[in-house]
């Protein structure tokens, strides 16, 4: 029952944890300052700021803090703005469950650093909870989601994220006045948002969506807020058809133009400049707009291991996943959705990165930053319990999940679980292996199109933390590497700094340790000049990643 995902991470394997997770954008741009938060949501952000261990919007938090006033009930009768879980047994007929769901996601997702690729599978990530977080932040429950709902959770939630800047442009645009904008509560912004992007995005009949959103705007804030979002929709309806949305121009200097296209295509002003810098214009509007299309996945069925593409529909028909044949590549199946089930059935292999460590029976494998696990279980699965992969990780979470999946995968007995900084262990441990695999913690610029919220969490000044952090490990790693022996590194970054020039650097230090191209190990489509294994979006309509085998004299 093995499938192969045809991509370095599967959507899951998401949390880096050296970034420092934050809304507001660098100071190349003139950003869009999301609106400050003058009231608090801590049911939202106790449940999920954990995540990465940063915080959200911390300096809102403050300005939240300080000009709080008495509580008192009465003298806030807004919905969604209160601590305390609200007592209430009545499910609410008025208000569409899909989008009452959206904005309270979509709340979360913003305020408290819940990953938007977990909360969009049904019933995970966000659990059975999702009801009592749509009660205590609306004040209402809505009836369940049926699976037509949660496919338009997804999309609504999905686009709504990618396309934040370019949304809060024309909200801004139509707003009286910049600082009803800024001042706006999360709750009524989120509204919008989404009423923005039913109608110009996804071209839903504009006076429906109206009408709905106002219903969600009256029911989980007050009247006036219906009447706001209906005079501003309105006001959007009308421009929309007559072809007139208030949009910039592209023109002006290279920095005038990087803050136009972060407008059109919602991007960060940093990552079109870097962009612009290494692809050109034209190809980095393409890149955007890949990053912006929805995500889908490819599971190729693993025929060595005898198991057909049609026994992988089957599987997944069974497993209720929709899907479809690939139409250019025999064993390959696109799915949309329902990555999550997939995982938890066991159903996936991680492919190439994992063709070039090229593991086999009776070996011993290092694997430096381990979990999830995708790749360990793999590389383990082809040991035929001969040999042992160490899987080493510093987040003790994540390594946990690994162990748990391991044993119902039935491959635990042939790996090592090792808690620890690799830089540390490498040091103390005078350990040499037949293969070392160092899947380093990156930007993650190549999966855009699956992690919506991503583009948002990172800065500039991530990307220089990260180099560091990347030449440390990759020291590291190598101390593992026995005489003969083989260093992959990979990311799924597509940033060269990353990748083909971290290699660079390593080599200058490391004057025993070669390239080996990765011609015979993945498909030659997948191979750059260099020698490197590189998918690009552009290219393979594939999320971005990159590897490269390093053999050691
Ligand atoms: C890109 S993810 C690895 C994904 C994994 N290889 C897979 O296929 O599921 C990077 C991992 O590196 C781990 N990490 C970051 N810094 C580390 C360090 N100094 N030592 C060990 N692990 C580290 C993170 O906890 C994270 O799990």
């Amino acid at each position: 029952m093995d499938a192969v995902l045809s991509r370095v991470y599967p959507a899951f394997s998401i949390s880096i944890s050296y970034s420092n997770i934050s809304t507001c954008e660098n100071s190349l741009s003139q950003p869009i300052r999301p609106p400050l938060m003058a009231r608090t949501y801590m049911h939202l952000l106790r449940a999920t700021n954990s995540v990465g261990g940063d915080k959200i919007y911390p300096k809102h938090l403050k300005f939240a803090k300080r000009n709080r006033e008495p509580q008192s009930r009465n003298s806030h009768p807004r919905k969604g703005s209160l601590n305390l879980p609200r007592k209430t047994d009545a499910v609410n007929l008025e208000v569409s469950p899909h989008r009452a769901v959206s904005a309270v996601r979509l709340m979360r997702i913003e305020l408290g650093g819940a990953f938007a690729d977990l909360l969009n599978e049904k019933g995970k990530g966000s659990g059975n909870n999702e009801m009592g977080y749509v009660e205590r932040t609306l004040g209402f429950r809505t009836r369940d989601l049926d699976d037509r709902d949660l496919r338009l959770v997804t999309d609504i939630v999905g686009g709504t994220i990618r396309w934040r800047r370019y949304l809060d442009h024309l909200i801004m645009s139509l707003c009286h006045e910049e600082n009803m904008f800024r001042g706006m509560e999360p709750l009524l912004l989120q509204i919008l948002r989404i009423g923005f992007y039913e109608i110009v995005k996804l071209e839903m009949p504009p006076y429906a969506v109206v009408d709905e959103n106002v219903r969600l705007a009256k029911a989980a804030l007050r009247p006036g807020a219906g009447n706001l979002v209906n005079g501003i929709l309105r006001k959007l309806v009308l421009l929309k058809e007559k072809n007139s949305l208030p949009l910039p121009k592209l023109e002006g200097n290279d920095r005038a133009q990087a803050r136009v296209l972060a407008i059109l295509y919602s991007h960060p002003v940093w990552m079109v400049r870097r962009w612009t810098k290494y692809l050109g214009q034209e190809e980095a509007i393409r890149l955007m707009m890949w990053n912006n299309s929805n995500p889908s996945f490819s599971l190729r069925a693993n025929r060595r291991k005898g198991f057909t593409r049609d026994d992988l529909m089957m599987r997944l028909k069974t497993l209720k996943v929709p899907h479809e044949p690939s139409l250019h590549l025999d064993d390959f199946v696109r799915i949309g959705t329902g990555m999550q089930i997939v995982i938890q059935a066991g159903l996936l292999k991680e492919g190439l990165v994992v063709s070039l460590v090229d593991p086999h029976p009776g070996e011993t494998i290092i694997d430096c930053c381990a979990a999830p696990g995708g790749k360990t279980l793999f590389m383990a699965s082809l040991l035929s319990q001969k040999g042992m992969v160490s899987a080493i990780d510093v987040n003790n979470g994540r390594l946990r999940i690994l162990k748990e999946t391991a044993k119902l995968q039935g491959v635990d007995d042939v790996i090592t679980f090792i808690h620890a900084d690799l830089r540390i262990f490498s040091e103390k441990n005078p350990v040499k292996s037949d293969k070392v695999l160092l899947d380093a913690p990156c930007s993650g610029l190549g999966v855009l199109s699956k992690r919506p919220d991503l583009r948002w969490n990172k800065k500039l000044e991530d990307m220089e933390q990260l180099k560091n952090l990347q030449d440390d490990l990759l020291n590291a790693a190598a101390l593992l590497v026995k005489p003969g022996g083989v260093l992959v590194y990979s990311t799924c970054s597509i940033d060269p700094e990353e990748n083909e020039k971290r290699v660079a650097a390593f080599l200058l230090s490391h004057p025993d340790f070669r390239i080996e191209p990765a011609d015979g190990y993945v498909p030659p489509d997948f191979i750059t000049e260099s020698g490197f294994y590189f998918s690009n979006p552009l290219k393979h309509s594939l999320d971005g990643s990159f590897a490269a085998r390093l053999v050691r004299s």
